[in-house]
């Protein structure tokens, strides 16, 4: 019912981008851009993998969109059809969620609250109002929670668990997750996987998961986006990256995309490349790095 529900919402908002990047660029302060004309477009209910070697930008883009960087006017990074930097309510609200590797979580208007301290998780989770009981207590069941546990004295996995907890209380719209379950028990992360899938297909929920883990991802993602250097290789549906039709899984179809990646990377000439063109395409003014233009969060 509930699936039906948002697809017949979506017919009639004529499939609208769930998140929207045009011609992004970004970079950080003092270096050559790592995104230059940028595009990404997801629809409701998608759950994208982004995937790509260590430094490609997947951490960069996912706080892009999160809003934490502004990288130009108001169009060129739209979540829901708003602004993720402009639009504060956009986070506030619990619609757009991010959850990164960091041990601290911008929960609504509470704010970023530490996860590490001697404070029981009990205090944490109930602490934040407006929350939907049976949510509450389905997120604490799935998570495997013992409210009990005092943040100081839990293990890696345990504090990651009420942080993800923490994380989903609100039911979002548009998930980022960044290798968030690396710290999780088998049990844990299939629960938390299904759970994920779920909120897509039952709400319309996106989701963007970097990740270098790929157990049981195969039947979990609907696209692939590959990142090499902070451009976008491929974004596919993942029914249409061929090599997967063969009988090749999905970690040794990325693996071989990393390797040839390195290949060509050996055999480039020893002269460096020219860098990334410096000025905007949409005027002549220099290329300015978010933080020169100190806005960033
Ligand atoms: N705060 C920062 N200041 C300057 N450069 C940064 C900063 N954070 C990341 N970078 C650089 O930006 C590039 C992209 O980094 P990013 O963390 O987005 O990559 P990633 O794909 O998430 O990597 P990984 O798989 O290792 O997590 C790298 O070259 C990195 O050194």
């Amino acid at each position: 019912m509930a699936e039906k529900a948002w697809k017949n919402e979506e017919s009639e908002n004529e499939k609208q981008n769930s998140i929207s990047v045009v011609g992004m660029q970004f970079a950080y302060e003092g270096q050559s851009p790592l995104f230059y004309g940028f595009n990404l477009n997801t629809l409701p209910g998608s759950r994208y993998l982004l995937v790509g070697a260590n430094g490609s930008g997947k951490t960069t883009l996912l706080r892009i969109l999160a809003g934490k960087h502004m990288v130009g006017g108001r169009d060129v990074v739209q979540v829901l059809n708003r602004s993720a930097f402009h639009d504060t309510q956009l986070v506030c609200s619990g619609e757009l969620a991010y959850l990164g590797g960091s041990w601290s979580k911008t929960v609504g208007s509470a704010g970023e609250i530490p996860l590490q301290g001697d404070f029981s998780a009990e205090q944490m989770i109930f602490g934040v109002e407006g929350i939907d009981p049976a949510r509450r207590e389905k997120l604490i069941d799935l998570l495997d929670i013992d409210l009990q546990w005092r943040m100081h004295k839990v293990s890696d996995g345990q504090r990651r668990r009420v942080q993800i907890c923490m994380g989903l209380l609100v039911p979002f719209k548009v998930l980022l997750l960044d290798e968030v379950t690396v710290d999780l028990d088998v049990v844990a992360r299939i629960d938390l996987l299904e759970f994920f899938k779920q909120e897509c297909e039952q709400r319309g929920a996106t989701i963007v998961y970097a990740t270098h883990i790929f157990d049981g991802l195969e039947t979990w993602a609907t696209h692939l986006a590959y990142i090499q250097d902070g451009e976008l290789r491929r974004a596919k549906k993942l029914t249409e990256v061929s090599e997967l039709r063969s009988s090749a899984n999905l970690l040794s179809v990325v693996e071989s995309w990393l390797r040839s990646e390195t290949k060509s990377e050996k055999e480039k000439p020893t002269n460096p490349p020219p860098e990334k063109q410096k000025t905007s395409p949409f005027g002549a003014s220099p290329f300015m790095s978010s933080r020169h233009m100190a806005y960033y969060r």
